[in-house]
């Protein structure tokens, strides 16, 4: 493991090279365990040798750019409050975490499927599949996008299974929870700089400094592509850690279901994104996979040494964790979309009032 060094600039976060998993088997042995004491430790980690090519994350970073420098009127015609599945374009301020808004604006794209069909007794959940919403004034988004999810999907399934045999279980573990329609979303996000100007009608509880508030993502994995700016930081024990870009790699973050499926032998990674400064923004892309909306998440049968350190979910009465994948990922979305609860969700909404 190369440890990078702990000063201001550089976290404490390991960076673990994918590529050991076809070396040597003493190192492939060091690798696991190495694996296994980042996510335990910090439920956070770079990753390198993914095999994603560099000027393809490039390409989709100036696509991105591209997409934020579009007119307003194009963008808030993908706007997400238009889809009942949380696709689409967010402004900033419109998102919310830990009940403040989020100074970043964002697009969000899922797998691409058909609409579930409704029925009187379908849980709600059912409502978060269905199509994504494109742009017309930039066409070359949605290739890139498809073409990023399948190959994040792809590495994100092989981390995954890495999990598995880092905590002595089959490699196929994961594959029953993930089922072959796991949940799937790429976020393509910009975050301003101090100075940016709100818009006169956006929500005006944005504490100074909140890119996102502190929160745990609700999936299994996420893979965080930073563009060049810092700002994303993780907590450790030690208090947030920031975790600046590195060439080549990506950030790895444990979500609430592997918490679950581990029965909190592994924590999710609390994380966060403070505002850059003035005159500067910050890219990012997020790539979560979640598991199978019907599935309930079961407890792993992990070998008994490892159930022995395993401390049961984090128990937050703010952010209680819920094994049915569809409730879980239906909690996070009506929590940071309250305006697409609002029009798609007021049952629910109204019922939890
Ligand atoms: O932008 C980042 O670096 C992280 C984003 C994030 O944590 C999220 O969207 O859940
Ligand atoms: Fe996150």
């Amino acid at each position: 493991m190369t440890a990078l060094p702990s000063s201001a600039e550089r976290p404490p976060l390991p960076l673990l090279d994918l590529a050991r998993l076809d070396g040597a088997a003493a190192d492939r042995a060091l690798f696991l365990s190495e694996l296994r004491a980042a996510i335990r430790r910090f439920g956070a980690f770079y990753v390198t040798g993914h095999g994603v090519d560099p000027a393809f994350i490039d390409s989709v970073f100036d696509l991105s750019r591209g997409f934020f420098a579009l007119p307003e009127q194009d963008k808030l015609s993908i706007e997400m409050v238009n889809s009942p599945h949380f696709r689409g374009y967010t402004r900033a301020g419109w998102e919310r975490t830990r009940g403040l808004a989020d100074w970043r604006e964002q697009v969000d794209v899922g797998a691409e499927r058909p609409a579930l069909p409704q029925g009187p007794d379908s849980p709600p959940w059912v409502r978060l599949q269905g199509p994504n919403q494109w742009p017309k004034a930039l066409p070359e988004l949605r290739p890139a996008v498809l073409r990023l999810q399948d190959q994040l999907t792809a590495v994100s399934r092989r981390i995954l299974s890495t999990v598995a045999v880092a905590l002595r279980l089959p490699e196929d573990a994961f594959d029953p929870i993930l089922t072959d329609q796991p949940t799937q979303l790429v976020k393509l996000i910009r975050y301003p700089g101090h100075d940016a100007v709100p818009a006169a009608d956006a929500p005006a509880d944005n504490a100074g400094g909140q890119g996102v508030g502190p929160h745990k993502d609700s999936g299994l994995l996420t893979l965080v592509l930073q563009h060049r700016q810092s700002g994303l930081q993780v907590e450790t024990d030690g208090g947030w850690a920031d975790v600046p870009p590195v060439a080549g790699t990506f950030v790895v973050n444990a979500g609430e279901l592997l918490e679950l499926a581990t029965d909190g032998y592994f924590r999710a990674a609390v994380h966060r994104v403070v505002t850059p400064p003035a005159g500067v923004d910050r890219l990012s892309t997020a790539f979560f996979l979640g598991a199978g909306l019907d599935v309930r998440v079961p407890v792993l049968p992990l070998p008994d040494d490892l159930v022995a350190e395993a401390r049961g979910p984090e128990r937050d009465p703010l952010n209680p964790l819920y094994s049915s994948v569809g409730e879980n990922t239906l909690k996070s979305r009506l929590r940071s979309h309250p305006d697409v609860a609002r029009r798609h969700y007021a049952d629910l909404v109204d019922a939890s009032a």
